[in-house]
């Protein structure tokens, strides 16, 4: 058996980029911190590029030089600074040096002489878009569009005439506009009545048309094509059941790789355009089964990279030959000397909730030999978003609970995003409780497996999963030997009052507003009903947040340990929206687990 920290230690290389001369560029935190590392061959020893104590949130390669972009942010505040790495100097020079405003990446232009991005410099509610030399830096961007929205952008048109501009109303109401920038117009591509996401939109070859995942029609997701010039829309690929849930295309060759995801595990399709919405396929790469994403094809589109991770596969870049579907795993993220043969798989159930709906959810029950006679205690690891998904990928902190006895439960209640339009609004505002009593149902469905001990019941979860966990021991407090709620929504009505200026609209899509349904807030909130907790309750936070303010995490425990429940805090004064440093998350859940073990 090994201890927490080594299973912390496993660590994950992606977010590859491919460089012109083909050197791979990818994030890896073997150092505790994302950092940027490039390989020019295959499991090679990897060169590190960046050395900062601040996470890398990006990196991507200059199509034209040995050059990188990358973002970072500071103690988790999520407000990226941009900044642009010469390989071979190694000289970082600042593009963007705004800290109280977030910079989302928009690419580079063909020819690697300028970069794009949006910012909420001018307005930390709204964001705008800048075109800035590549050698340029701070107040030298030019702003070429003032927004009113929360925009980012998708890249350059093959001409660099024009970005691609995505406007987030909601997680399910999404607009593309075309930015024309020799004239400055603003044109709308994609008007529409109600909800339909627009999602990995990628231009196409010649610039004529926009490729994308939309719902526009469907209650999934589809590849379709968006012509620019007659606006209309036809269908690439039909996911089926499953969501078409990731387009990468090269614009100048007309390759892509697409991704469905089929009950939360990937599959990758390759393919050459060979008219509007034909195309030819090549051979899928060989890649663990898992989730997989992240796709960055190399010049000329000849080869791309992705990463890919399982259960039981830390998360690693892999590499593809276009044609042939070679598939080659180039980075060896370590497993911490844990050996594989001991990760656990999950076997994936469903099970029927108070609707008569049926639920999906990953169990993982621990290896035999560590099962305890009377029963397994379990957690019941509850996702954020909620327009999010639990997937098949790895977890170091799972494997751990595993190896130590627990068992893992990890649902996709109502609203969780994979399963269609329609699921994804079950939990929408009036109709929030709901996915909490899928929870109950998820604690009645283990209570009937007979490996399970129904009074070791634990109940974890992150950001909106962090409101879940308060909800459910407010809501079923019988249930539960513990709650561990890490960056949790406490109060809906303080955390809209005080989450990002620029998210707040799109928070009150997905919950209700405070206009009109701050009673209903109100009444849903835990920390109004903090009196029925009884269980232990464990609270993180990362003092940055800018989406779920610390303060949501100050007033529940400061409500529970009034009413003499066991609560433990740990707030991080260099965190923002969850755990990112090694050191921390070393701190937060052995912690955790010395909670758990003298409450469960
Ligand atoms: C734009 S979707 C928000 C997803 C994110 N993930 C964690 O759950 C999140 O911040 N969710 C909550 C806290 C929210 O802001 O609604």
């Amino acid at each position: 058996m090994h201890d927490l920290e080594r299973y912390l230690n496993v660590r994950s290389a992606y977010g590859a980029s491919i460089g012109p001369a083909g050197t791979l560029a990818f994030l890896m935190d073997t150092t505790g911190t994302p950092q940027i590392w490039t390989l020019d061959e295959p499991a090679g020893w990897p060169e590190q590029r960046t050395f900062y104590d601040e996470r890398v949130t990006f990196c991507s390669f200059s199509p034209e030089r040995r050059e990188l972009a990358f973002g970072m942010d500071e103690g988790g505040d999520e407000f990226t600074q941009l900044f642009r790495l010469d390989l071979d100097s190694g000289e970082v020079d600042p593009l963007t040096d705004t800290p109280d405003a977030i910079h989302y990446w928009g690419g580079w232009s063909h020819d690697g002489d300028r970069i794009a991005f949006a910012a909420n410099r001018r307005d930390e509610s709204v964001f705008d878009v800048y075109v800035q030399g590549r050698d340029e830096r701070g107040e030298a961007a030019e702003l070429v569009h003032e927004g009113d929205g929360w925009l980012a952008l998708a890249g350059w048109s093959p001409d660099d005439d024009g970005l691609l501009v995505t406007e987030h109303t909601s997680s399910f109401d999404k607009d593309l506009y075309v930015l024309h920038l020799d004239s400055g117009d603003l044109e709308h591509v994609t008007p529409h009545d109600g909800d339909v996401r627009y999602n990995s939109p990628s231009w196409g070859p010649d610039g004529e048309a926009i490729y994308c995942c939309t719902d526009r029609d469907s209650d999934t997701l589809r590849l379709e094509r968006l012509d620019l010039d007659s606006g209309a829309f036809a269908v690439v690929e039909d996911g089926g059941a499953w969501n078409v849930d990731g387009i990468a295309l090269d614009d100048e060759t007309g390759r892509l790789a697409f991704s469905r995801n089929v009950d939360g595990y990937t599959e990758i399709t390759v393919g050459e355009l060979t008219g509007t919405t034909e195309y030819d396929t090549r051979p899928a790469p060989d890649l663990p089964d898992g989730t997989a994403g992240g796709v960055s094809f190399g010049p000329d589109g000849e080869v791309f990279a992705l990463s890919a991770s399982s259960r039981t596969n830390n998360t690693n870049v892999h590499r593809v030959a276009f044609e042939s579907g070679e598939t080659e795993q180039w980075t060896r993220a370590s497993t911490a000397g844990i050996p594989r043969s001991t990760f656990r798989e999950p076997e994936l159930v469903h099970y029927e909730t108070f609707d008569g709906r049926e639920i999906p959810a990953y169990f993982t029950l621990p290896a035999e030999d560590v099962r305890a006679s009377a029963g397994v205690p379990v957690i019941v690891d509850i996702h954020g978003g909620p327009e999010s998904q639990r997937r098949p990928s790895f977890s170091g902190l799972t494997q751990y609970f595993l190896s130590r006895g627990y068992a893992v439960f990890e649902p996709n209640v109502r609203g969780s995003t994979g399963y269609g339009k329609a699921y994804t609004h079950l939990d929408d505002v009036e109709k929030r409780m709901d996915s909490v009593q899928d929870i109950r149902a998820a604690v009645e469905w283990l209570t009937d497996q007979s490996a399970v001990d129904p009074d070791r019941i634990v109940a974890k979860g992150g950001s909106y999963g962090g409101f879940m966990v308060l909800a459910a021991l407010t809501e079923y407090p019988d249930l539960w030997a513990a709650g561990v709620d890490s960056v949790g929504i406490a109060n809906f009505v303080t955390f809209l009052e005080n989450t990002g200026a620029w998210r707040q609209e799109h928070r009150e899509a997905e919950y209700g507003s405070l206009d009109d349904d701050g009673e209903f807030l109100e009444a849903i909130s835990p920390l109004n009903h903090a009196d029925r907790i009884t269980a232990p309750l464990f609270v993180l936070h990362g003092a940055n947040d800018p989406r779920v303010p610390v303060g949501e995490a100050e007033q529940i425990v400061e409500e529970v340990r009034s009413q003499g429940v066991p609560v433990e805090k740990l707030i991080f004064e260099d965190e923002g929206h969850g755990i990112s440093k090694l050191e921390n998350k070393i701190e937060a859940y052995t912690t955790v687990v010395h909670f758990l073990d003298r409450h469960v």
